[in-house]
């Protein structure tokens, strides 16, 4: 861990906001590690899901693939929330073979859904595997808006961030960046598969939207994303309703600001 990173974790200065500018400030905590991280991460769903059932009767969850919420999915297996009343969905998904490592379903399966009690008919994976992945994108469309209210309207959404700077599965120079009628999108080929993942849209219409980032290897594109960098797919995204959980190895490049304990800071509550 770098010096300005240890300082940051050590300060524990868990809540910061990002600038450069007005329009772009986001929350941001840094937690000491990986697996701090992990923890804070499934302890925020869980407070999230107990609002969202006490005020509305359900939780409307979903969850990005990668390597980077694996810790926090084994966390949240063990979190206290009623699995019954949440509906969880997937953000985005390669068109990989059922079962295929290449699949977040796949991970999602092992890390979490094995774990809790959650009802079949509530999980919602995308549609990848249909012979008419079009059509099986209208059915999960309707599904949202079933769920979710026209125009639908997730609770959570949490978002990783790609080295790259794709979230996911807009990637860089994608037409699905483009994509603003539809709920959901299918990429192009990247790193050997198409995807489907749902659009700016949706992921902007998010009650909140959880952004979570891990590893020194991601340092660079953390610091370009919090600037506000217009070149990256994840700049595209709201920062209205948004909350950056990262790891002070993440966060080594950041310059960060205290939150006040002012009225700024309920405001952004
Ligand atoms: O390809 C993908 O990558 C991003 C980032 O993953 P991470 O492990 O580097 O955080 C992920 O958010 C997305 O769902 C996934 O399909």
């Amino acid at each position: 861990m770098s010096d300005h990173a240890s300082r940051l974790a050590a300060a524990t200065p868990r809540c910061v906001l990002a600038p450069p500018s007005r329009a772009a400030f986001l929350k941001v905590e840094v937690h000491a590690d990986a697996l701090a991280l992990a923890q804070a991460a499934a302890d925020h769903i869980a407070e999230k899901a107990e609002q969202a059932i006490a005020q509305r009767g359900q939780f409307l969850l979903a969850l990005s693939g990668g390597q980077t919420p694996q810790a926090m999915l084994r966390a949240l297996a063990q979190a206290p929330i009623d699995w019954r009343r949440v509906h969880l969905l997937q953000v985005d998904e390669r068109i990989a073979p059922l079962g295929s490592v290449a699949r977040n379903l796949t991970q999602l399966e092992e890390s979490l859904l094995a774990h809790v009690r959650i009802p079949a008919a509530q999980v919602h994976p995308l549609p990848v595997d249909a012979a008419d992945p079009l059509a099986a994108m209208a059915g999960y469309e309707a599904l949202l808006r079933q769920l979710a209210g026209e125009p639908p309207l997730l609770d959570l959404v949490q978002l990783g961030l790609g080295s790259d700077g794709h979230t996911a599965s807009l990637l860089p120079g994608d037409p699905a960046l483009a994509v603003t009628e539809r709920e959901l999108a299918l990429s192009t080929r990247y790193q050997g598969w198409r995807r489907m993942t749902l659009t700016l849209p949706l992921l902007d219409r998010a009650r909140q939207v959880l952004w979570l980032v891990s590893g020194a290897d991601k340092a660079a594109v953390l610091a370009r994303f919090v600037a506000g960098d217009a070149a990256l797919p994840a700049c595209r995204v709201s920062r209205e309703s948004a909350l950056l959980l990262c790891d002070a190895a993440a966060a080594a490049r950041l310059m960060l600001s205290p939150l006040p304990a002012t009225p700024l800071a309920s405001l952004l509550r």
